[in-house]
């Protein structure tokens, strides 16, 4: 039995101390650890602060991107390294908008997936479909061939705890979710990927969220099929109470 998992993702939102107020509002009232993981992945700028806010609570924060070296000459990146040393515990890798504003190849998510492992960081790597690719009919194609290639050189282990967004890209930001059959029949797809490429027992253990104009209307819908682990939720997630609904029903569920 997997442990259901809600990531918000707040993209390039809010001030350093509107996220501190969000943080202090929800933290006594996030489910428990034991029933769900309450991850908010913020802007790197305001990681310290609610790394400080939330400690002894069930919040995990996480990061938007890293590179994947260590240090060096790369102006204005996010060292890994940096991340372990200040008890960040989670990144998104490879999201769409990174894929298509900021040259992040599946070569690049590859590399940041290996360096978040060496920096006991979890990766959350996410893949999906253009509209276009959908219409084409080549979603689990294009799905499968970026978790293949996202994956290249991971142990089973790391397999194991990896966690996986499918997010539509036409389905991000525009309230225009997939239909949960759709999302489940997918996450499946990646299940059976992480399986033929690994184990059986690494198909099991893997997390696959879905992502995509997820809100307290549809998540439980989501919730309730069986290959979805949980979600990766932007615009909902940035609404203390919103967040908590969503965090709740993915406890319950
Ligand atoms: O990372 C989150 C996704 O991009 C989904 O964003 P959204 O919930 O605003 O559609």
């Amino acid at each position: 039995m997997r442990k259901p998992l809600i990531a918000g993702n707040w993209k390039m939102n809010k001030t350093i101390q509107e996220a501190v107020d969000f943080a202090n509002e929800v933290k006594g009232l996030v489910p428990d650890r034991s029933k769900v993981d309450s991850i908010i992945c913020a802007p790197a700028l305001f990681l310290d602060r609610l790394l400080a806010a939330v400690d002894g609570y069930n919040v995990h924060i996480g990061a938007q991107t890293m590179h994947y070296e260590e240090s060096g000459a790369f102006t204005g990146e996010i060292s890994p390294a940096a991340l372990e040393d200040l008890g960040v515990s989670y990144c998104i890798i490879g999201h769409s908008e990174r894929r298509d504003m900021f040259n992040e190849t599946d070569e690049s998510v590859n590399k940041k997936t290996a360096a978040a492992f060496r920096h006991n960081i979890k990766p959350i790597i996410c893949v999906g479909e253009t509209l276009e690719q959908r219409e084409r009919n080549e979603t689990k194609g294009h799905v499968a061939n970026q978790v293949s290639k996202a994956l290249q050189g991971l142990t089973e282990e790391q397999v194991k705890q990896l966690i996986i967004a499918y997010e539509p890209i036409w389905a991000i930001g525009t309230g225009k979710s997939s239909t949960a059959e759709d999302a489940n029949e997918v996450c499946g797809h990646i299940r059976q990927v992480v399986e033929s490429s690994y184990s059986g027992s690494a198909a099991q253990s893997v997390k696959i969220l879905y992502g995509g104009s997820v809100n307290p209307g549809n998540i439980d819908e989501l919730m309730a099929k069986p290959e979805i682990d949980g979600a990766l939720v932007g615009g909902a997630s940035l609404d203390p109470h919103s967040f908590l609904r969503l965090l709740e029903a993915a406890a319950n569920g």
